[in-house]
């Protein structure tokens, strides 16, 4: 698949119009041994190189900060240099924590008058521009926070949860015609983002609530409001094992239909 070499879009001064912060710091333990998650390798080039490629398919990044694990960012930033992406407007910050704290981080190195930020994680390496796209559009479009998102294949139960290994006693079963299986990039009117990650660090010292599993949390956790616009089954989430082979066999199809 030939990433375009389009000119990225620029706002009038020059910085990029559109910038993603791609939080890569996990440790990847539901993946198993091995190096950090977004260090792992799908098709002999790591996660991470695959999630930022994505994103740098779409004319409208300009810049992508990476948030790599903590001491790895010499390593990361060599890492990115060695698969080509040297001429691309992407820097790299150390991460944090959580993947909250990490995307704070990303954040923070974004310039001040950059208008629409991204975030997607590592994790999602097959992520079509076409979503990257149709999120940037949709912020565009006057959204405050926008998430690409899928129905669910799968009813879901609401439990009270138990050990490992206990039955857990079902409290309901949600309509899953209202429900919505959530992916990255999710994108952002940046002055929305950066205001809800720093109201939620000033809670954190007061004992604030946990951290959310994504940004879009932190702008409903505020009273923002979020619309959803539609992902693709192929940007789903290396978490586990078996997301491996599924990510090799769609790489694998890529490239067949691709013809390289
Ligand atoms: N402290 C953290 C934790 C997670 N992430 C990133 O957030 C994304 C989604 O997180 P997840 O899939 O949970 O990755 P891990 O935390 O590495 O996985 P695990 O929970 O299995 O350790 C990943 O790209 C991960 O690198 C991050 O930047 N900083
Ligand atoms: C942000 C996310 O990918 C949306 O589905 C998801 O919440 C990340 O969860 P993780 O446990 O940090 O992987």
């Amino acid at each position: 698949m030939a990433i375009p070499t389009s000119p990225k879009e620029r706002n009038l001064n020059g910085s990029a119009a559109v910038a993603a912060v791609v939080p890569a710091a996990g440790r990847g333990e539901r993946l198993g041994p091995g190096a950090p998650k977004a260090l792992r390798e799908l098709g002999g080039v790591p996660l991470l190189v695959h999630a930022v490629r994505a994103l740098t398919r779409s004319r409208a990044v300009g810049l992508v900060v990476v948030a790599a694990p903590p001491g790895g960012v010499a390593e990361v930033a060599a890492l990115l240099d060695g698969h080509g992406l040297a001429g691309k407007d992407v820097r790299v910050v150390p991460g944090g924590a959580t993947r909250q704290e990490s995307v704070r981080l990303g954040l923070a190195a974004i310039p001040a008058d950059v208008g629409t930020v991204l975030v997607h994680d590592a994790a999602r390496p097959l992520v079509p521009v076409e979503v990257v796209d149709a999120v940037v559009a949709a912020v565009r479009a006057g959204a405050e926070a926008v998430v690409p998102a899928v129905p669910l294949a799968d009813t879901v139960k609401r439990v009270e949860p138990r050990e490992p290994g206990t039955p857990e006693p079902v409290l309901d079963t949600p309509d899953r015609a209202v429900l919505r299986a959530v992916q990255t990039p999710q994108g952002f009117r940046r002055s929305a983002l950066h205001d809800v990650h720093e109201r939620a660090l000033a809670e954190e010292s007061a004992g604030g609530l946990p951290p959310v599993t994504d940004d879009a949390g932190l702008i409903e956790r505020f009273g923002g409001r979020v619309v959803v616009v539609p992902g693709h089954e192929e940007a789903f989430k290396v978490t586990r094992p078996l997301d491996l082979v599924l990510a090799e066999a769609v790489l694998a199809r890529r490239r067949a239909s691709d013809g390289f």
